[in-house]
C-alpha cells in the first residue's frame, strides 16, 4: 500500500501544470500544512523539533556566554554575584521554549519508537480472536491484522467471517507483510464443537501465540423474572465457553512455554449493577477464573490479561438476551454512547504488547465505582438499590 500511495503521490506532482501550482499556493494555510503533514513522515517532524530545540538551546548557551559578558562589561563593574545572578535569570528566561521544544521532540521520538516496537512484536505472532464477526472483536481482527499477526477469527457465523477476511486483506493500510486470516466457526455454548475448533485452530499455523477470548452475550433482565436457562446460557457463552477453549488450547501453549491469554471481561467483572445478574456474574466468574489462571500459569512463561471495558459502541445491548431467552433489540442509549470500538481494539493490543495483568478501559465513573465498591460498600449498595427503585419504577409507569 505504501508504495501504491507513493505512486498515485508521485503521479499527482511529478509534473505539475501552471494551474494546478497556483491553486496549491493560493490553497491557503490548512491545505499546504496538511499537504506538509501528508508529505513529511512522523519521524522527520519529531527529529525536526527534537533538532529545533537543540539547536536554540546551543545558540542561548553561545549567546549567554558572548553577549552576556560584553553587555555585563559595558555597564560598568558589576559585582561577581550580581553577574551571576543576571546570567542564570537570562538562562531561565530564554531555556524555556528551547526546553520544551527539546521535550516535545524526544518525546515524540520515544513514543515513535515504542509504537513500532509494540507494531514488531506482534508481526508473524498467531492471534486467535473469539467474536470476530461484530463490534470489538471485529475491530480487534483489523488492528492485529494490520500490525502484522497470523489470525484465526473464530464466531459463528461463517460469512460474516469470510467477509471480514475479504475486508482484511483488501486494506493495504499497512506498512507491515500482513498474513490471510483463517476463520473457524463454533459456537462457544457446544463444548463439542469446542473441542472441534481447538484442533482446527491448531491446524491452522501449528500453535497460538495469543487467543482473545473476546465473544460474548448481554442480558437484561430482574432476577425473579429469568429463567435458569437464560443464566445458564450466558454463563455457557461468557464463562464456560472461553474456559473450554483456554484450557483446551494451554496444553500445546505449555510445551511451548510461550502463550499469551486474553479475557475480554467487563467492568462489571468488578462490580455489579442492577437487571444484569447473569451478565455480572459471568463476567465476575471470568475475572476469577482467569486471575486464578494468570497465577498457575506463570512458571510456564505463559501471559493472562483481563482487560475490562466501560460501555463501546458495539451491537452487545441490541444482541443481549432478557429474562424469557429472547433477544433485547435496542441500542441503548449507554451503549449508543460508548467509546468507539477502533479504540478499544488498540488499547487491547497495547495491553497486549505491553503484557498487562489486569486493564480497566473505562470512563471516570465507572472507574470511580469500582474503588467504591471495594473502600465503601455499603455507600456502593446503597447507590445500586436506589438505581434498582428508580429503574423498576420507570419500567412499571
Ligand atoms: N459493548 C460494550 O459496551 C461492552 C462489551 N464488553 C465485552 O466485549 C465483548 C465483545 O462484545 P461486543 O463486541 O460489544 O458485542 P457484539 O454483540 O457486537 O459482539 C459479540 C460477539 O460475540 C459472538 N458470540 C456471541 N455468542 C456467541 C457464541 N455462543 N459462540 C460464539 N460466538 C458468540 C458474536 O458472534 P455472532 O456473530 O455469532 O453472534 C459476536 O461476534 C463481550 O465479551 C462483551 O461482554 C465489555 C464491556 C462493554
Ligand atoms: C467517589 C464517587 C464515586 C461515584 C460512583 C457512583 C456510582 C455510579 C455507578 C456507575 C455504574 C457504572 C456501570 C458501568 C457498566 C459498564 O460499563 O458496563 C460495561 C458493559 O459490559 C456494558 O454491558 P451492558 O449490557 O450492561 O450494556
Amino acid at each position: 500500500m505504501c508504495k501504491g500511495r507513493a505512486k498515485e503521490a508521485g503521479s499527482e506532482t511529478r509534473r505539475p501544470s501552471s494551474s494546478s501550482r497556483a491553486a496549491f499556493l493560493l490553497s491557503g494555510i490548512p491545505q499546504s500544512w496538511r499537504e506538509f503533514r501528508r508529505r513529511s513522515s512522523p519521524w522527520s517532524l519529531a527529529l525536526a523539533v527534537s533538532l529545533c530545540g537543540a539547536f536554540g538551546f546551543v545558540e542561548l548557551l553561545v549567546s549567554v556566554c558572548a553577549g552576556g559578558n560584553g553587555s555585563i562589561e559595558a555597564a560598568g563593574r558589576p559585582r561577581p554575584d550580581e553577574k551571576r545572578l543576571q546570567t542564570v535569570g537570562v538562562m531561565t528566561s530564554m531555556a524555556i521554549l528551547p526546553l520544551l521544544f527539546g521535550c516535545v521532540g524526544i518525546f515524540s521520538l520515544f513514543k515513535l519508537l515504542q509504537c513500532m516496537w509494540m507494531k514488531a512484536s506482534l508481526q508473524d505472532a498467531v492471534v486467535v480472536i473469539t467474536g470476530a464477526t461484530s463490534g470489538l472483536g471485529r475491530e480487534c481482527a483489523k488492528v492485529f491484522y494490520a500490525a502484522g499477526a497470523k489470525l484465526v477469527l473464530c464466531g459463528r457465523n461463517r460469512e460474516a467471517l469470510e467477509e471480514l477476511t475479504k475486508e482484511l486483506t483488501a486494506s493495504q493500510a499497512t506498512k507491515v507483510q500482513t498474513h490471510k486470516p483463517f476463520t473457524v466457526t463454533f459456537d462457544l455454548t457446544d463444548p463439542e464443537a469446542v473441542v472441534g475448533a481447538t484442533a482446527e485452530i491448531l491446524q491452522c499455523f501449528g500453535y497460538v501465540d495469543v487467543l482473545i477470548n473476546n465473544a460474548g452475550v448481554s442480558y437484561r433482565g430482574a432476577i425473579l423474572d429469568t429463567t435458569t436457562d437464560v443464566d445458564k446460557r450466558v454463563m455457557e457463552t461468557n464463562y464456560f465457553g472461553p474456559v473450554a477453549l483456554t484450557k483446551a488450547l494451554l496444553p500445546s501453549m505449555i510445551k511451548r512455554r510461550q502463550g499469551h491469554i486474553v479475557a475480554i471481561s467487563s467492568i462489571q467483572g468488578k462490580i455489579s449493577i442492577p437487571f444484569r445478574s447473569a451478565y455480572a456474574a459471568s463476567k465476575h466468574a471470568t475475572q476469577a477464573f482467569f486471575d486464578c489462571l494468570r497465577a498457575e500459569m506463570e512458571q510456564y512463561e505463559i501471559k493472562v490479561t483481563i482487560i475490562s471495558p466501560g460501555y463501546i459502541h458495539t451491537n452487545l445491548s441490541l444482541n443481549a438476551i432478557t429474562a424469557d431467552g429472547s433477544r433485547y433489540g435496542v441500542m441503548d442509549k449507554t451503549t449508543a454512547q460508548g467509546r468507539m470500538p477502533m479504540e478499544v481494539a488498540r488499547d487491547v493490543l497495547t495491553a497486549v504488547v505491553k503484557k498487562k495483568k489486569d486493564v480497566i478501559l473505562a470512563d471516570l465513573l465507572p472507574s470511580l465505582a469500582v474503588y467504591l465498591r471495594t473502600l465503601a460498600p455499603g455507600l456502593f449498595f446503597s447507590l445500586m438499590a436506589y438505581r434498582a427503585r428508580r429503574e423498576q419504577k420507570s419500567k412499571n409507569s
